[in-house]
Order: structure tokens, then sequence, then C-alpha cells
């Protein structure tokens, strides 16, 4: 599997964090239900190993870790069964430790200098994070200048209205969001509302 594989599945990968492991399966299933199949699950938490393991489980996910910041969180995140990783930013390290263990990485960048670090690794689909904070459109507008071979997933600060915009960009295959999985809702077990979230997501501009 290659991470640019994941924006064929829709244009919102839902960032997700588990407080509770009994939540982890239904609200894989609410937003497998909403024709959300990629789930990043971040390592926030202490039960965020066990939740991948557990939605490894659920019909249709395809899960993967979050919040990847060191080589020891690339190794456990694949020992549980995470088939893709996601970093808030990049480091050799850790780059090298997902290539070790075979896990694709999707690395976090906010400035030139971590693009070239990236791709000088071989990694041309990056995490734009924080996406709304480092710059936000015009950024990415101006990333594409000299980096026309490198593709983006924003991801921080973004929500179901301003997504559209950033997913209009050349350079952008897909955007990341908590905003599917609202904490009050996982907290009230509103799984209903999950699905709701993650169809009305799906049904945004699916990336050509
Ligand atoms: O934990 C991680 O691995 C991160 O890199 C951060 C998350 O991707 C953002 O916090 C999501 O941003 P919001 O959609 O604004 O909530």
């Amino acid at each position: 599997m290659n991470t640019l594989d994941l924006v064929q599945h829709g244009p919102v990968i839902p960032v997700i964090v588990i407080d509770r492991l009994e939540d982890a399966v239904p609200l894989a299933q609410a937003l497998v239900a909403g024709g959300v199949r990629v789930l990043e699950v971040t390592l926030r938490t202490p039960v965020a190993l066990d939740a991948i393991r557990a939605m490894t489980a659920v019909e249709g996910a395809i899960v993967g870790a979050g919040t990847i910041r060191s080589a020891a969180d690339a190794r456990a995140a694949h020992a549980a069964g995470a088939v893709f990783g996601v970093s808030p930013g990049y480091t050799a390290e850790v780059g090298a430790a997902c290539r070790e263990v075979g896990l694709p990485l999707l690395p976090g960048v906010a400035t030139a200098s971590e693009v070239m670090a990236a791709q000088a690794d071989g990694l041309s689909f990056l995490k734009f994070f924080p996406a709304t904070a480092a710059g936000g459109i015009p950024m990415l507008k101006a990333l594409a200048g000299p980096f026309p071979d490198v593709v983006f997933c924003p991801t921080g600060g973004i929500s179901l209205a301003t997504a559209p915009d950033f997913l209009a960009l050349p350079n952008v295959k897909v955007c990341g969001g908590s905003w599917l999985t609202p904490a009050d809702a996982v907290k009230a077990g509103d799984w209903a509302r999950i699905t709701e979230l993650a169809a009305q997501a799906q049904s945004l501009r699916r990336p050509g």
C-alpha cells in the first residue's frame, strides 16, 4: 500500500481521538456507515493502540495511526495493525522506522525546508499541518511553485465549510480533520450523528 492510495476512498480523513476503548468499534462502524473508510486514530490516549487493534476488525475500515512522533510509535502502530501512519512533523528517525517495519507514512510538514527533508527521504505525499495556522490556502498555493511534484493532505483547523476550498487546489488530494468525530458526540455515543457527519464529508468533491 502507498499512502496516495488512501485518497481514492474519499475527500476527508477523520482524525480520531479515542478516550474509552469501548467506543472504538462503534465509532469506526459509524464512520464506515457514512462512507468514510480511511480512519486516522491518534496515539494521544493510553487506549489508542488497543483501539487501533479493535478497529481493524471492522469491515471496510482502513485503520492508520496518527501522532507518530518516534521510531517506537511507528513500531507500536505497525504491531497494533495500523496499515498507515501519520505524523504531525517529520524526522529522518520516524521515516527510517516506518520504512523498516513497512508502515506507509504520511508525514507532517509546515515549511519548505520540511518538504525538502521529506522529499529527500522519498516522501512526496505530505500532511500540511497545522494547515490553517501555518498559512492555509495561500501557503499551499505558494508551495505549488517550487514543489510541483508534491501533493498535500492539509489538516488542522479545517471544517466542512472550508474543506471545499482546500480540495479545489490542484496540489490537495484529501483533507484531514477532527470535525467528523466531535468529542461530545463520541462521549454521548451518538453514532447516528457521526454517520451523518461522515456522509456529509464524503459527499464533498472527490479528488480527481
Ligand atoms: O494528533 C495529531 O497527530 C495531529 O497531527 C493533529 C491533528 O491532525 C489535528 O489536531 C487535527 O486538527 P483539527 O481538525 O483542527 O482538530
